[in-house]
């Protein structure tokens, strides 16, 4: 389980980011971090895999604190799919995803073939494999998404962080990424997402987290928490959610 209590985080004096918020969630559960932009989302998902610090409150991963958890050590319970994609340096996309397994290697070693070997079969698994040998920076943004997410299934942790994974993806890899994302939690991962979409979240999270000006405004299982009046207080728009075809969708009036 994954724990967060009392977190609170401020990038400048006097001004909470995230001010003293706290939920939990297993493996085996789909996560979906909801809210306006700037509300903190990616600051709470920053804090989680410790790239945030100093915070206030508790983190723990399991029964471990996370802040007395090196950097390593982490990377060997969460991977992360980060939000922004630039690369100061020109590895090739082989190489970014063949990365994933660092933190399991001893200082100075670097991965095998065989780990190059699996990052190849990553990079089929998402019709990519043409890609390989090219520069990461020249890859489109959903290319280079698809290449981060590739990267953390590399990782093979326990948890899953993701910031908007689906942010630059076309209409059917939105959707097959989140249909993995929901299989690879329903294998045993407990993976949390920032979405902005709340019909993909409706539609394949177990869980919702709503965070507004960085407190959380409603949190639980999500036939609980999307109903009209929780989304219309989250986006401050007149939002209905209807039912078509014994599917809910969610749009604004
Ligand atoms: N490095 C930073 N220094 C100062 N303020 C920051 C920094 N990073 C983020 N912020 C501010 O913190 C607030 C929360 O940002 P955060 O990126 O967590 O929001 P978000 O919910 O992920 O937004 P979005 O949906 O737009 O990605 C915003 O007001 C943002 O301007």
């Amino acid at each position: 389980m994954i724990k967060v209590k009392n977190l609170s985080f401020s990038y400048e004096p006097n001004k909470k980011t995230i001010d003293d918020i706290n939920f939990s969630f297993n493996k085996g559960e789909l996560v979906a971090l909801l809210g306006p932009n700037g509300s903190g989302k990616t600051t709470i998902l920053k804090c989680l895999n410790g790239l945030l610090k100093p915070y206030f409150g508790e983190i723990y991963i399991e029964d471990s604190n996370i802040r007395h958890l090196k950097n390593r050590e982490i990377a060997k319970l969460i991977s992360v799919v980060p939000q922004e994609h630039a690369s100061v340096f020109s590895y090739s996309v082989l190489d970014i995803v063949s990365m994933g397994v660092t933190p399991y290697l001893t200082l100075g070693k670097m991965p095998n073939n065989k780990d190059y070997e699996k990052a190849f079969e990553m990079l089929k698994f998402f019709n990519i494999g043409k890609l390989s040998e090219k520069n990461f920076n020249q890859l489109s943004g959903g290319e280079k998404q698809l290449v981060l997410i590739a990267r953390a299934l590399m990782q093979d942790t326990d948890y899953l962080v993701m910031d908007e994974p689906t942010s630059h993806l076309d209409f059917k890899n939105q959707y097959l990424l989140m249909k993995e994302m929901k299989k690879l939690s329903e294998e045993g991962k407990g993976v949390i997402t920032a979405l902005h979409d709340p019909n993909l979240a409706l539609r394949f999270c177990d869980k919702i987290i709503m965070v507004k000006n960085g407190q959380i405004i409603s949190s639980g299982e999500k036939e609980k928490v999307m109903n009209a009046k929780n989304l219309q207080t989250l986006y401050e728009v007149d939002i209905s959610v209807d039912y078509i075809n014994d599917k809910s969708i969610i749009y604004i009036n």
